[in-house]
């Protein structure tokens, strides 16, 4: 499923947050959002997820108009992992991850086999079968991250949109949760602050700087220190990691 957002512009208040922001992501491709903290992309992200309106721009997901389809319709095809993810009652994982399946069933409709296998294989993917029974509440910001993930996998979008999803997660985690949506093998659009992470995942990036694209490409063309420098005004050297041998980051103000 391919995804394209055309000529967005977003303002809050009297502010233009995103101004003629064009992005596509092809069939099957992980595409990156980097840029720092500010720049828009949450807000980007917001708007192509239908929580936020745009003043201009049009959103397809394959032929479907986002914007002007249903929620319904839309989560039929569209998972969202987002930045928060509080809620104010109180569930089990089990119950968390059953509402993925919420957007497929008609109102009311009971869980069948086949929604609990697929809770099943979403709770084996992120590596949660122990915490079935536990209060959401009670879990440590990493642990409800990775339940939010489990119930966006099982929703079985066709398109995954994730904000900043390795926040609050260790390395070992941050590493677990890429690897699991990039074995999804589905359209990926993600925020992301970790460019080593950037690099490896992603096939394609934006850069975003003052809402608006400043560069994109493949992670080599893109992640080069003259523009991280302009991104984040930080100094900046490349070099290839030692240990995954991708490109690593030196950074100094
Ligand atoms: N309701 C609002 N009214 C006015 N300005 C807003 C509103 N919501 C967000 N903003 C501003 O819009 C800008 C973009 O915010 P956004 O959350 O999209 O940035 P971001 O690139 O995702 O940042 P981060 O990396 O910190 O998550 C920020 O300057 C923010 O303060």
């Amino acid at each position: 499923m391919e995804l394209t957002a055309k000529e967005m512009e977003i303002r809050l208040g009297k502010k233009e947050i995103v101004k003629n922001v064009s992005i596509q992501v092809k069939t099957g491709q992980f595409v990156g959002l980097i840029g720092p903290n500010g720049c828009g992309k949450s807000t980007l992200l917001k708007s192509i997820y239908k929580s936020l309106v745009p003043q201009r721009g049009s959103v397809f997901l394959n032929e479907l108009d986002v914007l002007k389809s249903s929620e319904k319709k839309v989560s039929q095809r569209l998972g969202v992992v987002g930045q928060f993810n509080e809620m104010h009652f109180d569930l089990t994982v089990q119950q968390m991850v059953m509402l993925g399946r919420t957007p497929h069933k008609r109102m009311l409709e009971s869980d069948k086999q086949e929604d609990y296998r697929i809770v099943e294989d979403a709770l084996t993917r992120t590596r949660l079968l122990d915490y079935r029974e536990r209060s959401y509440l009670s879990l440590s910001g990493g642990e409800k991250q990775r339940v939010i993930l489990a119930r966006t996998i099982a929703q079985q979008p066709e398109f995954m949109i994730l904000d900043e999803p390795t926040n609050h997660l260790d390395i070992r985690y941050q590493l677990e949760i890429l690897t699991c949506v990039k074995e999804l093998k589905i359209g990926v659009l993600a925020a992301l602050h970790d460019l080593e992470m950037a690099a490896h995942y992603c096939d394609y990036l934006y850069a975003i700087k003052d809402g608006e694209v400043y560069a994109h490409g493949i992670p080599n063309r893109v992640l080069t220190p003259e523009v991280i420098e302009a991104l984040y005004q930080v100094k900046c050297q490349t070099y290839i990691n030692p240990v995954t041998n991708g490109l690593g980051f030196a950074y100094g103000i």
